[in-house]
Order: structure tokens, then C-alpha cells, then sequence
């Protein structure tokens, strides 16, 4: 049993340099610039309220999909064993959270996904790392047991077992949860579900079973991919949201009428422009209907709600929360306002270089890539700054039966005027280009897998295109030609 003497751990980082970063006073005070070293140690006193036993060199709180990738660079650095110490409010090891709505919802004969076939870091083509390979590790995972205290003074956490845990370096990767209806417009009633983790989609698996009629609200990523699962069970499905058309952060009204025509072909209905009053029981306590503004009732069963997700700051909002776009505002590194605290994923506020704006981005490659970034920064002499190219994607309909599979990517800005090519004859593409006559933004259904390669150079570049010549394609890959050649000519980098 260790004493509650100080200790002291000698050597956090074999990083020599001095970094430079931004230190705020405090949530929404002005920025200052200073200098501090990465290199922290600490010592622990009964006083301090710390136990010998409860030191941990490195903490990542969160246990999803950034922290799966953050164990593995730590162990590809061999810094984990018995080093690294994982605190998750989930009850498994870090998975491929996409799963969710894809494969994890396929209907019970189209062998669905499930634990442990996607633990990080398949989503990449990276091993499984299933409990065993944490233990294997030794990385000490807390699950079920969420940190709900934060003393950066003290570089504590406490857990909601009641554990202190002191830490000398700190990752927060506490991604997003999802954004709900109030309880008092029926936001909680049996029936009606969120999505965020696998206890969520067990619970919807388990609805879906015996549901007839389904309605999505919200028509953005959740909604168009439980949509298209629900197809799959053969059920009578409804989507209904605010906007004049789906995906609207990122589709342009012309391409989402190709994929709401398609949705439609496969028996999904839309409601546009509507917002929900309330979400009605029926005499067995579950939601039975859904009542819109405008008064009109749409009977549902099942209701799968989809209207976005908010960072998960707390209890870390004294490090600093970016008041533009939330979460937790880090620099190039990941390194946030207080030495040794990191954010990185779906909570962090980082900036986009190449775009020059402070952005947070809600999807798994930039989940994968800041976790691997940051703890390189953590482990070594790294400085180089974070330069991430924005990649989305999704995958729908892909179910063994299915008529047809949708599998679009996007990489870059969706500004400027746009030009759309082909439709769903198999492909389309849509080309973003700025008043500069750059191509920022570039998106692709059903490309091979050459055509795909090719949409991040496009972006990364942002050649100057000949809008014309684009619009006057006759196909798909006559198209991706015109773009390709202009790397040649036009490239910025
Ligand atoms: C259903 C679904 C489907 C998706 N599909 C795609 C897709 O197809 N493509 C794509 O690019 N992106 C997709 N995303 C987004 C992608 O999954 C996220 O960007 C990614 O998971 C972010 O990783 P993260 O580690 O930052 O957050 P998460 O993976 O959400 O992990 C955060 C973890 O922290 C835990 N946590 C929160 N607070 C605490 C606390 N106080 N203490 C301890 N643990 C805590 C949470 O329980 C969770 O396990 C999808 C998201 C969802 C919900
Ligand atoms: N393929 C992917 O990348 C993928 C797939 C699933 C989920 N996700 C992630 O999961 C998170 C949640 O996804 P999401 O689809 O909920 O968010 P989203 O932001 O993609 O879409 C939200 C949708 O709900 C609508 N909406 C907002 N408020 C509403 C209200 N009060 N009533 C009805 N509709 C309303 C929005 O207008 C929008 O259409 C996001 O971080 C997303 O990036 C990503
Ligand atoms: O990135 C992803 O990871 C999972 C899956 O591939 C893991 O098996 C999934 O569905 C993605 O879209």
C-alpha cells in the first residue's frame, strides 16, 4: 500500500521545448499570450486530498471514440502501461461510434453489428482493442463511473463512485451528447429514443422489433441514416423537420431532392417546414402521436429523435469554453488554457487552419486524427500544428437486400456557387467554387474508390477551376477529369 508521503512523478514528457499558448483569466476574458513548459510533475499530499494510489500520469476523461485512438498512439509510444488510466461513463471500451446507425441497425436475418466487432480502431483498418487488449496493455480502464468534479488547482477529478483521481496530464474527450425535446412537450416518454451510445441503439433495436409506424424528427445525419435503417425492417416511416430540405448544414437544396426522391422510392415520407408542439402517450404510457405546430396529428409508435448534439463541457468549463462555437478551446496542439489539460474530438474547439476560423467538428476522422495528434504533441517533441482537411461521410441502405446503397463523402467548405453533376446514374458529384474561382468544397456519390482518393487532394488544394468547362461535363467522371486536370495548373498548395 503506498504511503501518503509526497510523491513526485519524474518525467511526464520527453518534450524539450518550451511552449507557447494561449492563457485565458477565466471564462470570457480576454486572451493572453504566455509561456509554460509541458513538462509538469506534481506531488501529493494528504493535505492536497490526494492518495499515493490514486495518482495517474496521464488521464483521458471519456471513453469513446477519440479515446480509443489515444490509447493506441500511447501504447505505439510505449507510454501506457501502467501509465495511462481511462475514466468512461460507458460500461465498454472505445468503439466505432458510427456503427450506431449503420451496421448496428440492420434488421435481426441481415446479421447486424454488434460488440465486440467494433471496438477502436477497426473504423481505420487499426486492431480491435477489446477489453483484454487494454488489460493487455496495461491501460487501467474506470468504466461506468464518469467524472463529475474537476479541480484544476489541485489537478483532481472525482468520479461518480466517489474516487479521487489526481492527474498529471489530462485529455478531455468527452465528445457530444444528444440535444432532446423537453420533457414537458414528451421528450421522455416510453418510445421515444435518442442516439448516442449503444445503450441507446439497444433500446431502439429492441422498439424496432415491434414497431409499425416510425417517426424521425430532424433531418440532418441521425435522421437520414435511421430513416434509411428503418426501411430495412420493412416499417412505415416518417421524417419530419423545420427545414425546406434534409441535410441542410451541408446539402444543397438541388442534391438533397435527389436523395429525399430516393428516400421516397424506398416508401419514406417527408414533412417539411414543420416543428413539433408535443409528443402524445397512448393508454399504455408510450408515445402514440406526435402533434405538429400547425395542429395536424401524425400517429407514431416509435419516434427517433435526431436534432443535433451539444459538446459536453461540464465539469471542465474553467478551462475555457469557446463562446462562438462551444466546447473546449485548445490551440493548434490540443493544449486548452491550463498547462497539462487537453481536449480533443467532438468537445474540442480547434483551430482550422485552412480555413482560418476556430471550428469544432462533430465527426469520427477528426475524432481519430486530434486524438493521435494530441498525444504525439503529449509524448513528443512534436510542434507541428494541427491542419485538418474537413471529411464527412455516410453510408445508408448498405443492408444485404437492399435495392440500392447510398455511400456519398464530402471533403472541404461547402461556399461559393456550386455545379451538380449526374444523378444516382450511379454517381453524383457537387462542386463547391468561391468568387476567387476556387474549388473549396467537393462531394461524391457511389465514386470508386480512385475517385474518392482523389476528393481531399481537390480540397487540400482548392485549385482555380474553370467553372464552364465543369457545368458543361457530361458525366461524373467527365467532370472529375475537368477538376483533376486543374491541380495541375491552379493548385494553392
Ligand atoms: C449514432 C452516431 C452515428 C455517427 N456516425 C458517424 C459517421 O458515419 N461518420 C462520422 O464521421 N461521424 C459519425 N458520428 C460522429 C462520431 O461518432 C463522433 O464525431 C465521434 O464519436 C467523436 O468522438 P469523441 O471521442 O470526441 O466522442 P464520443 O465518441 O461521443 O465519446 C465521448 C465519451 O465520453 C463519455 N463521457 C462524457 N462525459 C463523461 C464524463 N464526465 N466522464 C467520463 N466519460 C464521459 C461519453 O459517455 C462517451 O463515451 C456519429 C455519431 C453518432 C452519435
Ligand atoms: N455520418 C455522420 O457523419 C453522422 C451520422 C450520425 C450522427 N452524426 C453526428 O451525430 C450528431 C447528431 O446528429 P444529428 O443528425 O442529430 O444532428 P444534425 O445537426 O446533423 O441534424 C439535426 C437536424 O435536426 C433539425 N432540428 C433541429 N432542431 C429541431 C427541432 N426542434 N425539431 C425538429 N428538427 C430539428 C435540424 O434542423 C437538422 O435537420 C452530430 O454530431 C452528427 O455529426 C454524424
Ligand atoms: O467509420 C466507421 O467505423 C464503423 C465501422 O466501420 C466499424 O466496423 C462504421 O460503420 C464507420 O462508418
Amino acid at each position: 500500500m503506498a504511503s501518503a508521503a509526497a510523491q513526485c512523478f519524474s518525467s511526464y514528457s520527453s518534450s524539450p521545448a518550451t511552449w507557447v499558448l494561449r492563457q485565458r483569466g477565466g471564462l470570457g476574458s480576454g486572451a493572453r499570450v504566455l509561456q509554460f513548459s509541458p513538462l509538469r510533475s506534481f506531488s501529493v499530499s494528504a493535505a492536497a486530498g490526494g492518495f499515493d494510489n490514486q495518482n495517474r500520469e496521464y488521464v483521458i476523461v471519456g471513453g469513446g471514440n477519440a479515446a480509443g485512438y489515444a490509447a493506441r498512439t500511447f501504447v505505439e509510444h510505449g507510454m501506457a502501461d501502467g501509465r495511462l488510466c481511462i475514466v468512461s461513463k460507458e460500461p465498454v471500451p472505445p468503439y466505432e461510434r458510427p456503427a450506431l446507425t449503420k451496421g448496428y441497425l440492420f434488421p435481426p436475418d441481415k446479421k447486424p453489428a454488434r460488440l465486440p466487432g467494433f471496438h477502436t480502431c477497426v473504423g481505420s483498418g487499426g486492431q480491435r482493442q477489446t477489453a483484454e487488449w487494454y488489460k493487455e496493455n496495461g491501460i487501467e480502464v474506470l468504466y461506468e463511473d464518469p467524472v463529475v468534479a474537476f479541480d484544476g488547482k489541485t489537478q483532481t477529478l472525482k468520479t461518480s463512485s466517489g474516487k479521487i483521481l489526481k492527474y498529471g496530464s489530462l485529455i478531455i474527450s468527452t465528445g457530444c451528447e444528444a440535444s432532446r425535446l423537453p420533457e414537458k412537450i414528451g421528450g421522455k416518454l416510453p418510445g421515444v429514443h435518442y442516439i448516442r451510445d449503444v445503450a441507446d441503439a439497444d433500446s431502439l433495436v429492441s422498439s424496432l422489433g415491434r414497431a409499425k409506424k416510425i417517426l424521425v424528427i430532424g433531418g440532418g445525419y441521425i435522421g437520414m441514416e435511421v430513416a434509411a435503417a428503418a426501411c430495412g425492417w420493412n416499417l412505415d416511416t416518417t421524417i419530419v423537420f423545420p427545414e425546406e430540405h434534409i441535410m441542410p448544414r451541408l446539402f444543397t437544396p438541388s442534391l438533397a431532392t435527389k436523395y429525399e426522391e430516393l428516400y421516397q422510392q424506398n416508401g419514406v415520407k417527408f414533412i417539411k417546414g414543420a416543428l413539433i408542439d408535443k409528443l402524445e402517450a397512448g393508454s399504455d404510457g408510450r408515445v402514440s402521436s406526435a402533434v405538429l405546430k400547425d395542429g395536424s396529428v401524425l400517429e407514431a409508435d416509435t419516434v427517433i429523435v435526431g436534432i443535433g448534439a451539444k459538446p459536453v463541457v461540464e465539469p471542465f468549463e474553467a478551462v475555457g469554453v469557446n463562446p462562438k462555437v462551444g466546447g473546449i478551446e485548445v490551440d493548434s496542439l490540443f493544449r486548452t488554457s491550463v498547462p497539462g489539460i487537453f481536449a480533443i474530438g467532438d468537445v474540442a474547439a480547434f483551430p482550422l487552419k485552412m480555413y482560418n476560423r476556430i471550428a469544432r467538428v462533430e465527426h469520427v476522422d477528426h475524432a481519430r486524427k486530434s486524438a493521435h495528434h494530441c498525444v504525439e504533441t503529449l509524448l513528443t517533441s512534436q510542434t507541428k500544428a494541427y491542419d485538418y482537411l474537413p471529411y464527412f461521410y455516410s453510408r445508408v441502405f448498405e443492408y444485404e437486400g437492399s435495392s440500392r446503397k447510398i455511400w456519398w463523402q464530402f471533403y472541404g467548405d461547402n461556399v461559393g456557387e456550386t455545379v451538380e453533376v449526374g444523378n444516382f446514374d450511379p454517381k453524383i458529384a457537387t462542386f463547391w467554387i468561391d468568387t476567387d474561382s476556387r474549388l473549396k468544397g467537393v462531394f461524391l456519390e457511389s465514386g470508386t474508390s480512385e475517385e474518392f482518393a482523389l476528393l481531399p487532394q481537390l480540397a487540400r488544394s482548392q485549385p482555380i477551376v474553370d467553372k464552364s468547362k465543369l457545368q458543361a461535363a457530361t458525366s461524373v467522371e467527365d467532370a472529375l477529369e475537368i477538376a483533376r486536370s486543374s491541380l495541375q495548373s491552379g493548385a494553392l498548395v
